[in-house]
């Protein structure tokens, strides 16, 4: 398997730039680009139909122009509407216009629910600001008239870098791309406007590409950091992780965490737990041990054994200053360590000191398993926040967003949902995509914080680790489907690892 890269609309306007200046003119990549689109036309649409193609001002729309004319010529009778009449446009654009050569009628006379398809070339890559006016009708219209709807490149008004609808978006069965996808195909709400994604070669390559490394998240990209087992190794070799359980009432966060950690291979797990929680901990754990601390001071002097490599804490532990001490006792003693939840929501309007304690040098990797409110809440208030904390917190696209707290905390993200971005403070990321709806269940990020911890106590890098689990975790609700409870996703996972690793 290779890693599929997911170019932003600046990095794809360079590959397009540099296979130019290497000798391919602009409009063939136009006519390979509507001929891809064409082919994936006629598998919507295999008996010739009533086509409508939508063709903007750029050369998407000359994509469009290029695919009519194939269209027309296998058979199709072919309706061409556009933006602006094809005197006007300019450049490779303006000679797929010519190659149609036939009439086009303006947007505003373009009747969807007349078409069997509809072909969306009205913007690709190239959309710079909120759609308005006639094309938001255009679009209300097509979306309106319940045709299956093929979308050039991206789905017409959802920007490519972030997947979100400017203005209005098209929404497409299918999506044609070229040379590969954009963060916009995997981020909701493009991922579904753009229905299934397909990909055509046009002769661009995506590699060696200055700026950010976005990758959709696959076993490409951690499967050879996977922690290997010694055959001839003990459970001491894979690790000792611990994870925090809350008080008497709040217990069950730790042991899914707990579970999750187990499963995903490491040696050993304990459950760290105050004396009064002890017996409800106890009378639900077997393979998983305990650890018995009362306060943050006691947990400090447990970390004196560097045999537990591998922290989780969070879920369930309250929120307030109780917490926020057991987090910097948990900081403190530099382990490879998860913080999720209430560790999080607990530095509340406090984002540049959870971010000092997050960045004292140290060896291990921190990871953060924030969803979006807990994202919000660390650094956007309520109360006194910096304006750089503010800033990352506003940022329109999730991406943005994880890359930007990955970098504020010098920590490794997982911003949840069911587009999970993973970010590390480089800069680079990964986007999840094989979710499912039922992964929306109580005490399901609980899981993921402790396979994340699981991975890490058995030596795996925090990125690696933190894409692994999230891909892991899903995958194993996903196959469990309808129905699926927290206490599920633990036991799919070795049906899911057995696939793996074979
Ligand atoms: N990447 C490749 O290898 C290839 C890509 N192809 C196709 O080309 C498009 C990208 O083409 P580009 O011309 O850069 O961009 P678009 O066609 O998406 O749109 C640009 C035009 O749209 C105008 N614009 C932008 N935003 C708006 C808006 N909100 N409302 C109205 N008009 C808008 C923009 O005008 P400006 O006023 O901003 O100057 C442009 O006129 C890519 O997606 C592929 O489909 C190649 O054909 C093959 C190789
Ligand atoms: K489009």
């Amino acid at each position: 398997m290779r890693m599929q890269p997911l170019l932003n609309s600046r990095q794809m306007r360079e590959a397009d730039r540099r296979t130019i200046e290497n000798g391919t003119p602009g409009f063939t990549l136009m006519l390979r680009a509507g001929e891809a689109a064409a082919d994936a036309a006629c598998r919507m649409l295999p008996q010739a139909g009533r086509v409508l193609v939508l063709c903007g001002p750029g050369n998407n729309g000359g994509d469009g122009f290029v695919a009519a004319r194939i269209l027309a010529d296998r058979g199709h009778r072919v309706t061409v509407a556009a933006m602006k009449p094809v005197a006007d446009l300019s450049g490779d654009a303006a000679e797929a216009g010519h190659l149609w050569g036939e009439a086009v009628c303006p947007l505003a006379a373009a009747d969807p629910a007349g078409a069997d398809l509809v072909v969306d070339a009205l913007f690709g890559t190239g959309l710079a600001r909120d759609l308005q006016g006639e094309v938001v009708e255009a679009i209300a219209r097509v979306n309106g008239a319940g045709r299956p709807v093929l979308a050039i490149d991206v789905p017409s008004g959802i920007d490519a870098d972030t997947g979100l609808v400017r203005g209005a978006a098209v929404k497409a069965e299918r999506t044609v791309t070229f040379a590969c996808r954009k963060p916009g195909h995997l981020l909701y709400p493009g991922r579904a406007h753009a229905g299934a994604v397909e990909v055509a070669d046009i002769g661009v390559s995506c590699m060696g590409l200055d700026g950010p490394a976005v990758h959709a998240n696959g076993p490409e990209i951690w499967l050879p950091a996977f922690p290997r087992i010694d055959p001839a190794g003990h459970k001491y070799d894979r690790g000792h992780a611990l994870v925090l359980s809350g008080g008497p009432g709040h217990t069950g966060a730790a042991r899914l965490a707990a579970r999750g950690a187990l499963r995903a291979g490491a040696g050993l797990v304990s459950v760290v737990t105050s004396a009064r929680a002890l017996a409800v901990n106890a009378a639900h754990l077997t393979a998983i041990m305990m650890r018995v601390c009362d306060d943050p001071d006691e947990f400090s002097d447990l970390l004196t054994d560097d045999r537990f490599n591998a922290l989780a804490l969070g879920p369930a532990l309250g929120v307030g200053e109780a917490t926020r001490r057991w987090v910097e006792a948990a900081l403190e003693a530099d382990r490879a360590t998860v913080l999720d939840a209430d560790a999080l929501t607990s530095f509340s309007g406090m984002a540049e000191g959870f971010a000092a304690l997050a960045r004292a040098p140290r060896e291990h990797p921190v990871v953060l398993t924030p969803h979006e409110g807990e994202l919000r809440r660390l650094l956007a208030g309520p109360g006194e926040v910096s304006a750089e904390a503010r800033e990352i917190a506003g940022r329109p696209s999730k991406l943005d967003r994880a890359v930007g707290l990955a970098a504020f905390a010098n920590a490794i993200v997982v911003l949840k949902g069911a587009d999970t971005v993973v970010a590390s403070p480089e800069g680079s990321a990964v986007i999840n995509e094989n979710g499912s709806p039922y992964l929306g269940t109580a005490g399901s990020g609980d899981v993921l914080g402790g396979i994340v911890a699981g991975l890490m106590a058995q030596g795996m890098p925090g990125f690696e680790a933190a894409a692994c689990a999230v891909w892991m975790h899903a995958e194993a609700g996903a196959r469990f489907g309808p129905g699926l409870i927290a206490e599920d996703i633990p036991e799919g996972l070795p049906a899911v690892l057995r696939d793996l690793l074979g």
